[in-house]
This record gives structure tokens, sequence and C-alpha cells, in this order.
């Protein structure tokens, strides 16, 4: 008698979500999903299944490898100007969005001041590179990450042009990504060269605007969504960081910008308005401490912008 429980127990243990067990008589069937996988790592996995797979009883093991074709898509997170929360925002998106069940990476293309490896906890780390493709660092987010950062000696100032800024945003994107399916880019903030020769070269499959409450702040995000008008991209819709005050010691909420003028503005440009982040200390302590607050199984802020980037997805 076979124990299908422990065949499926040890064939989970090797592929993890990536195979289905079943048994025909004696024989058990394996179908193994490889997307994303290099050639070496399906044969790599198939033998180990394989192995996995064979347990008292088993007469023979039948594997089908399956790959669906790679449809990644890149989510641009973009600001018409510094310091707004943007870099914030994709942290905390990525991490949200791979919770709902996305396989994502993050991508920091922020090449003025490069802050995901400080965001993400792994600061320090560098990328490895198999014949020139970079192997993205993983975090302890689930959520692997490659960084402008990452690829220039640490404390240096980087002062690229536009071409190089772009040839090495391509090292990033087109790295080792393999299974993930949803790559999160942190735009520089600003709308000049970079960001258009970036967009236009990479075609992300829509952008998510971040922006503060003030009037100034969404000037500037009017001219991102220009941006990627310009190049013909979707825009997924507007997102009002540091919307609000949230006190420490009391917890009540004031409104120190305004309130409600980003969605006003996202009605008025015809956009979706994905809803507003508080001005919160607790964001930038957890932000500084590399926890994001994303990963906190209690958020209720970042879960349901990122519910409504991963719907936008599903529809494509
Ligand atoms: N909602 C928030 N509440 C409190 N602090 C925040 C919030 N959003 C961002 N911050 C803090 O504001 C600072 C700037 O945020 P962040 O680096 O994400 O902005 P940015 O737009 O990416 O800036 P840059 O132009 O430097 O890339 C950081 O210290 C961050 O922790």
């Amino acid at each position: 008698m076979i124990d299908l429980e422990a065949v499926k127990a040890a064939v989970a243990a090797v592929a993890g979500k990536r195979a289905t067990v079943r048994l025909e008589g004696t024989r058990a069937g394996i179908i193994i999903d490889a997307t994303g996988l290099d050639p070496q790592e399906r044969d790599a996995l198939e033998a180990t299944v394989r192995m996995a797979a064979t347990q008292p009883g088993v007469t023979e093991v039948r594997i089908a490898v399956t790959a669906e074709r790679s449809t990644r898509r890149l989510i641009a997170v973009a600001s018409g100007k510094g310091g707004v929360g943007k870099s914030t925002l994709a942290a905390n998106l990525a991490i949200a969005m791979s919770r709902a069940g996305r396989r994502v990476g993050l991508v920091d293309a922020d090449i003025y001041g490069p802050s995901q490896p400080r965001l993400m906890n792994v600061e320090g780390t560098r990328p490895t590179a198999k014949d020139k493709v970079l192997d993205p660092v993983p975090t302890p987010y689930g959520v692997p990450l490659l960084s402008m950062g990452q690829l220039v000696e640490p404390g240096k100032a980087i002062a690229w042009r536009g071409p190089m800024a772009a040839g090495a945003l391509g090292q990033l994107v087109e790295a080792d990504w393999g299974a993930t399916d949803t790559l999160v880019l942190d735009l520089p903030p600003g709308t000049g060269d970079v960001q258009l020769t970036m967009v236009q070269k990479y075609r992300p499959a829509g952008a998510v605007i971040v922006s503060t409450p003030q009037d100034l702040a969404l000037i500037d995000a009017r001219r991102a969504i220009d941006l990627f008008e310009k190049a013909g991209i979707p825009i997924i819709g507007l997102v009002e960081n540091m919307a609000g005050y949230v006190c420490p010691h009391c917890g009540e909420a004031s409104d120190p910008f305004g309130n409600g003028g980003a969605e006003a503005a996202a009605r008025e440009l015809g956009i979706p308005f994905l809803g507003r982040v508080p001005l919160k200390i607790g964001i930038r302590t957890a932000s500084d401490a590399g926890t994001p607050p994303a990963a906190d199984p209690d958020d209720r802020i970042f879960m349901p912008i990122a519910a409504q980037v991963v719907a936008w997805l599903g529809k494509l």
C-alpha cells in the first residue's frame, strides 16, 4: 500500500507548490510547473522530484513539465518630485502584492538616492552574477531586490547621465528574476530625460503615482502623469502619501496639509484614486529599521492599495 500523503509531502519538500502528485495504482504521476526556471534549474528540479517521489511501493514515476509563457509585468512607482514617499510606497506595495499572491521582485532604479536596500533590510549586500546576468538579492520579506545602490561602491555618489542610467537599469530589469511575475520599479523622482528614457525603454505595464496633499506636489504629480501618458503607459492610479497626521500620543488624526486634494485631483484628471497613507511616525521608524509596515499581518494601509493593483493586473 502506497502512502499518497507521504509521497506528496516528500515532493512538496523539494518542489514546494510547483508540483502536483497523483497516484495511478503503483505509478506516481507528477506535473511540475517550471515557469521562470532556466533549463538547468528545470532539469535539477525534475531529478530531485523524481528521487523524492520514489517512495516504498512506487514502481514508476512519470513526470510532465509545464511552463507558462513568461508574462512578467513591470509596475512603475513614480513621483513628480523627491521626498514624497515614493520609495516607501514601492517597498510596501511590493510586499503587500506578494502577500496578495503575486510573485514580486523589486527594482530600485532611483539613481539619486537608492534607499531600497535599507528599507528591505539588506543593506550592504551585493548581487552575484552568472554570465553577466545579475542574481537578485533575497530579502526577509519574500521579495527579491536589485538596487542601483548595489552596483556602485557604498557611499559613492552616482552622477550618471541618461544612457548610462538606462543601461544600468537594463541590468537590473533583465536579471535572473526566475519565477517572478511582477516587478515593482522604484523610479528616480522627477520627470526628466532619465525617467523618460527608462519608461520608454522598459515599458512598464502601468504606473502608480505618489503625491503628498500639498498643491505643489500635486502639480508635480500631474507632470509625472504626463510623462507616462507621453510614453503611452497607462496610469493605474494615484496614491496620496503623508495624508493626515496621526498623533503618536493620542492617536488623533489631523490634516496639516488639507484634506481630499489628491482624491479631487485624481477625479479631475480622470485617473483612479488608490488610497491614502497617513503621515505616521511609525511608518518612518519602521522604514528606517528595515521592517516595512506592509509585512505586518495587521497592515490595513498598504494591503487595500496593493489589492487594487493586483486586480488591475488581473484584467490585462
Ligand atoms: N506616510 C509616512 N509617514 C511618515 N514618514 C514617511 C511616510 N512616507 C515616507 N516617510 C518618510 O519620509 C522620508 C522620505 O520618504 P521616501 O524615501 O520614501 O521618499 P522618496 O519620494 O522615495 O524620496 P527620494 O526622492 O529621496 O527617493 C523617509 O524618511 C520616509 O521614512
